[in-house]
């Protein structure tokens, strides 16, 4: 039956006695994970709290530290135990009135989800088997369960990293918010004061010793970080949770003796955490959750960080003192919330309760476990003490499946001075968006060996281009021309040449052209027949049915048409969204924009045409870069007055500098008109612009068009014909 603490005679009656395993004295622990309690603080969202610093200090490191640069070695002494104190006693939560119809409901809802929570306490965490997980291999009862004290409402949470199942119910709609409960549960906190005699402590017996020393950490080291022991006997210790224990001292039951990891600050006990040979954790209640080893940090500027005891104490037997270690494990992922302030950071106290410890580190390299969830910790720790004077270190390959996990295994497998090197070649704790060159050496070597592919462009396909334009997929082409010269000729034509040479694939957004006349220029410069037999066409052979047949089925291959079927005119984003589709759906490489005054540029009145352009751009470019897509974009020049008939310069563009600024590749098209100057199917390809100078240069090319088909030919081969 599920009780709550309650002076509450009709709850008296429905209630039984505490369940055992609500211990007053001990929190249990699944391996590395603590339990936070209550859970309900978890639930709130940071926006309920003011808050001031999230970050436990500054900081950038107080000065530069070179790269492997080895970590200094403190000696702070052995730590003689404190005289006994005053033990207080453990004290109950504080009792509450409850509502049995709520808890009957909660009862029932939890019940659905197969949390049995007949035998748990109210107002207190309880720990129960995981229905999700069934607390995996070794069966551990790693579900935390909280109810609230009225049992309006119940949280709960997985320690088990592989599963972390987690959940709120309510009992009701109606239910009464869980944060007043959680301000009273929260009020009768208190810390006890613990000395190594009111918990009856004792020096290791040679059994636990030889147990560390097959985990290669030697009595010198257990003693100068006071490692101890406790027995049963004493109600901390409950038969329940000692079973087939492995190890043992001969002369005490194996299942009644647990590794006691004492935890100090400034000589005095703070916390005890312990550890039973089948690596089942729990810790003292009501004491300060602090970091382990916390007295060889005060003053460092170098600290290591780890997951847990044993890996503290491997790094020192590595050479390493200025070492602590997390009391409570990691969480299984990264919280995708914000750091909570310190008061409301419950899962991370025992950083913000050593906040002090951090002032004078300048490098503090995150040692944790190489597992996701051990990441995990890297980067939940990261983000409260800096990522810019954060270090981690990679854990070395152990096989073909795997790496060594954390730094005691190293020790173990490896040895120290293998531990020692990790440690001096941590590498820097890495910054969203802020990188060094290394990150990119592969990609730089493929580049050196041409393997990337498209190192220096795609031809266009014209001989005359080869030196100085070719197609890079990520960038942008602006192409611009006077009215009529022939700019989407051109751009059709060189795509017609992309398909054939490569295999691209392109998403048109061509405004000015109707469908089929697309389709019919397309179909003429594949073919190289005319679409019509009369007219421009009366003299050459017009394309068959069956090629228009076949035609049309490699018009329908190669390009997706991206058409406003209304009235309005496009947006860029709008166009930006269906070529995205277009590049995952399709694969297409390629994208046309023609032309740039056919979008709908409306722009907010405080925006000068030039912003808009260069925000326009810029869309487009990372859209580019994003999707590996060439884009080319049409842009008309502004009006020239007193126009003689030269090419125009790409600065002529009407809207904005910034089209010529912000492209990758700039081309003017332009065409002779004059019989007298030159032959009229002359165009001229002047390339204008070209940012990478591997793929081609400035200059000018000359093409002549076919008006029947609309082919371009080099001019050499329109000779030869
Ligand atoms: N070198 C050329 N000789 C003769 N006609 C050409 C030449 N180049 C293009 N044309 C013709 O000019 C017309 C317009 O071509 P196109 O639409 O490609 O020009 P544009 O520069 O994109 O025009 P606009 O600026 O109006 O969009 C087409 O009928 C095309 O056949």
């Amino acid at each position: 039956m599920l009780r709550l603490p309650s002076h509450n005679q009709r709850f008296h009656l429905l209630l039984r006695n505490l369940s055992s395993f609500a211990s007053k004295t001990t929190i249990f622990m699944t391996s590395k994970h603590f339990l936070p309690s209550p859970l309900l603080p978890q639930t709130l969202s940071p926006k309920h709290f003011s808050t001031p610093s999230k970050r436990l200090l500054p900081s950038f490191p107080s000065k530069p530290i070179p790269k492997n640069q080895s970590l200094s070695l403190r000696t702070n002494g052995f730590y003689s135990l404190p005289s006994p104190s005053v033990s207080s006693p453990s004290p109950d939560v504080e009792d509450q009135p409850s509502d049995t119809r709520s808890l009957q409901i909660l009862n029932y809802k939890l019940k659905q989800l197969g949390i049995d929570i007949t035998e748990c306490v109210a107002g207190r965490e309880n720990r129960l088997m995981c229905p999700s997980c069934n607390g995996g291999k070794s069966g551990e009862l790693s579900l935390s369960l909280f109810i609230n004290l009225h049992g309006y409402s119940a949280s709960w949470l997985c320690f088990r990293a592989k599963c972390g199942w987690k959940g709120y119910k309510k009992a009701a709609a109606d239910g009464k918010p869980s944060i007043e409960n959680l301000g009273r549960v929260n009020k009768v906190k208190f810390k006890r004061q613990i000395t190594v005699e009111s918990l009856q402590l004792e020096p290791l017996c040679n059994q636990l010793t030889a147990y560390f020393a097959e985990r290669m950490i030697s009595s010198e080291t257990l003693k100068r970080n006071a490692i101890m022991q406790k027995r049963s006997g004493n109600k901390i210790l409950r038969r329940k949770y000692f079973c087939c224990i492995p190890y043992g001292c001969p002369k005490v039951h194996p299942s009644s003796i647990a590794i006691a990891f004492t935890y100090w600050r400034k000589g005095e006990l703070v916390n005890c955490k312990y550890r039973d040979l089948a690596k089942r954790f729990w810790q003292e209640k009501n004491t300060e959750k602090i970091l382990y080893g916390l007295d060889d940090i005060a003053d460092a500027s170098d600290i290591i960080i780890v997951e847990g005891e044993m890996d503290k104490l491997a790094m020192e037997e590595a050479g390493f003192r200025n070492c602590v270690s997390v009391p409570a494990g990691a969480p299984p992922s990264v919280s995708k919330k914000e750091v909570p302030a310190e008061e409301q950071d419950t899962k991370y106290q025992y950083l913000w309760n050593c906040k002090e410890y951090f002032k004078k580190a300048s490098r503090i390299i995150l040692a944790t476990d190489g597992d996701l969830p051990g990441q995990a910790l890297a980067e939940e720790l990261a983000r409260r003490l800096g990522r810019e004077r954060c270090w981690r270190v990679k854990w070395p390959k152990k096989n073909d499946l795997g790496h060594f996990k954390d730094a005691n295994e190293v020790l173990m497998y490896l040895g120290p001075s293998v531990l020692k090197d990790i440690i001096d070649n941590a590498e820097l704790y890495p910054i969203s968006g802020l990188f060094n060159f290394s990150s990119f050496f592969d990609e730089i070597d493929q580049y050196y060996h041409r393997t990337l592919g498209y190192e220096f462009g795609v031809s266009t396909g014209w001989r005359a281009l080869d030196n100085l334009y070719n197609v890079v997929p990520g960038e942008l082409t602006i192409v611009t021309g006077v009215p009529n010269s022939g700019k989407s000729e051109w751009i059709d034509a060189l795509l017609c040449n992309l398909n054939e040479g490569v295999g691209w694939k392109f998403a048109l957004c061509s405004m000015e052209n109707k469908v089929r006349d697309h389709a019919r220029k397309l179909l003429e410069k594949s073919i190289k027949k005319p679409f019509f037999g009369v007219g421009y066409g009366s003299n050459v052979e017009r394309m068959s049915v069956e090629e228009l047949e076949k035609g049309k089925k490699w018009l329908n291959d190669t390009f997706q048409l991206i058409r406003c079927e209304n009235d309005s005119l496009p947006s860029i984003q709008w166009v930006l969204e269906l070529a995205r589709a277009a590049v995952l759906r399709h694969g297409v490489q390629g994208l046309v924009i023609d032309p740039y005054n056919e979008l709908d540029h409306q722009r907010p009145v405080s925006q000068t045409e030039t912003e808009y352009v260069s925000q326009m751009l810029t869309k487009i470019k990372r859209f580019a870069q994003h999707h590996s897509c060439h884009v080319w974009f049409v842009a008309h020049p502004r009006q020239l007055h007193h126009w003689i008939g030269a090419p125009p310069n790409l600065y002529d563009i009407s809207g904005s500098a910034h089209f010529i600024n912000k492209c990758d590749n700039g081309i003017v098209i332009h065409r002779n008109r004059d019989p007298e100057a030159g032959p009229v199917d002359l165009v001229q390809v002047c390339v204008r612009k070209v940012r990478n100078k591997v793929v081609g240069n400035i200059g000018d090319a000359f093409l002549s068009y076919d008006r029947v088909t609309g082919v371009y030919n080099d001019i050499d081969e329109s000779q030869k014909k």
